[in-house]
């Protein structure tokens, strides 16, 4: 049997995507993590009016050039409430962090910094020109773009975005991806099964993942191994014009393994089926036009470790993100023995030797059922087609499956 090599599956799957078009306006609270779609340009100029930067006086620099000054206070301006007067010669004004620097007046004087007298203040210290005034426009000016197209929507982007009055903002559609398990055996959560049955749980994991990874998810649920069901949810998922179909399930050799068959009867291409890896050898790779279809396989760990490796670059691209940088390199706790023909990826758990270096110790057991393993572990050793035994202390490449978790 041919199976195809990891990288090549990889790239023969994502130099087909090609990121989708199309833009929604949205309110700035449901902006997080997304796109913009255009240059945002700010709607007003910040801040709108030269502003004190301390709580003190605004005063003339050139009444107080040395300090003991002596300055009437004639009003005050506080933040929301500026003050209307103009500061003359000999004048200050009780101004406050925030607050409009009233006309005539240049420079703010710490309250710390002046001596309270009947009428007025004495200064304690010399006066710098301008010193604590914001002037107007020194963070952004109206129409200035200051977030150009293309950027991500985070929290520091959407504040910025927010205080240049712009409530709503044009953000790039996200990629649709349907998803649809396929097994006689299987239930939702929540139910009670019978004796020859489980709970379906992989939809769970790899629709978080999509999301994670920019997509929207449509969940087509639980269809029976049966084809005119598998097709007519296949319909429904082309139906609603999605970028991706996942199916999950059914991926394999045995009689029940129906997904392929309809799916080609359904009109789609196959690209490939069938990768040297381990585990998640039975994924294949198909298309409906522009609509990419993984069928991935039905063992909850294969279905995880084949999204990490195919899904989620697939969905960053469709959406426009970078992929997660998710390989990097740590010692082996363990020997970790010689490989065969299929490039593997071991769960482990990562820890701190005490010499501060990352060790990754595997579980003992690999079955690809088992998701107890999988929640437990931190990364999967990747051993690639017929690496040699490698002795402990070795460096090894490793896939981390929180990728923030060395840093
Ligand atoms: N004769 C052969 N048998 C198998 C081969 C093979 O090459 N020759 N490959 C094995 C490998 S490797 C894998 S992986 C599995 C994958 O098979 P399928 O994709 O056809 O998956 P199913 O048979 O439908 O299910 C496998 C297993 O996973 C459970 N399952 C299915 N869907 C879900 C779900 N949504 N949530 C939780 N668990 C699910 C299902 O009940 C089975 O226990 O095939 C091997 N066989
Ligand atoms: O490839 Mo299967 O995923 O080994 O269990």
């Amino acid at each position: 049997m041919n199976l195809l090599p990891v990288a090549e599956a990889q790239s023969r799957l994502l130099s087909s995507a090609t990121p989708v078009m199309g833009s929604e306006t949205l309110p700035l609270a449901e902006a997080e993590g997304r796109i913009l779609a255009i240059d945002l340009k700010a709607g007003l100029t910040q801040p709108p009016f030269n502003s004190s930067a301390m709580d003190g006086y605004a005063l003339r620099r050139e009444d107080a050039p040395e300090p003991g000054a002596v300055l009437k206070v004639i009003g005050t301006s506080s933040a929301g409430h500026g003050f209307e007067g103009s500061v003359g010669q000999g004048e200050a004004v009780r101004i406050f962090t925030g607050a409009p620097v009233p006309s005539g007046a240049d420079s703010v004087l710490l309250q710390e910094d002046a001596e309270k007298i009947e009428g007025g203040i004495r200064t304690k210290f010399p006066v710098r020109q301008n010193q604590h005034v914001r002037p107007r426009g020194q963070d952004f000016a109206e129409g200035e773009v200051v977030l150009p197209a293309g950027t991500v929507l985070d929290f520091s982007r959407l504040t910025v975005a927010a205080g240049m009055n712009r409530p709503y903002v044009e953000v790039l559609r996200r990629p649709l991806m349907a998803i649809l398990a396929t097994g006689d055996e299987l239930l939702p959560p929540g139910s009670t099964p019978g004796p020859s049955q489980i709970i379906a749980s992989n939809t769970f994991g790899i629709a978080a993942l999509a999301r994670k990874a920019g997509a929207e998810v449509l969940d087509l649920g639980i269809v029976p191994d049966d084809k005119a069901e598998i097709a007519a949810t296949i319909d429904k998922a082309r139906d609603a014009k999605v970028d991706v179909i996942v199916t999950l399930g059914g991926a394999s050799v045995g009689d029940h393994d129906l997904v392929q068959a309809t799916l080609i009867e359904a009109g789609m291409q196959l690209d490939f089926w069938r990768i040297a890896m381990r585990p998640g050898k039975p994924l294949m790779v198909g298309s409906f036009g522009k609509t990419h279809v993984l069928g991935l396989p039905g063992n909850p760990v294969s279905s995880l470790v084949c999204s990490l490796l195919f899904l989620e670059p697939l969905i960053r691209r469709l959406a426009s993100l970078p992929p997660v940088q998710r390989e990097t390199t740590v010692e082996t706790a363990v020997t970790l023995r010689a490989n065969d023909h299929r490039q593997d990826y071991v769960r482990a758990k990562l820890s701190k030797s005490a010499a501060g270096d990352w060790l990754a110790e595997p579980f003992d057991k690999q079955d690809s059922s088992m998701m107890k393993t999988f929640a437990y572990s931190d990364c999967l050793i990747i051993r690639p087609p017929h690496a040699p035994e490698l002795p402990p202390g070795t460096t090894c490449p490793v896939m981390l499956l929180r990728p923030d978790l060395l840093a």
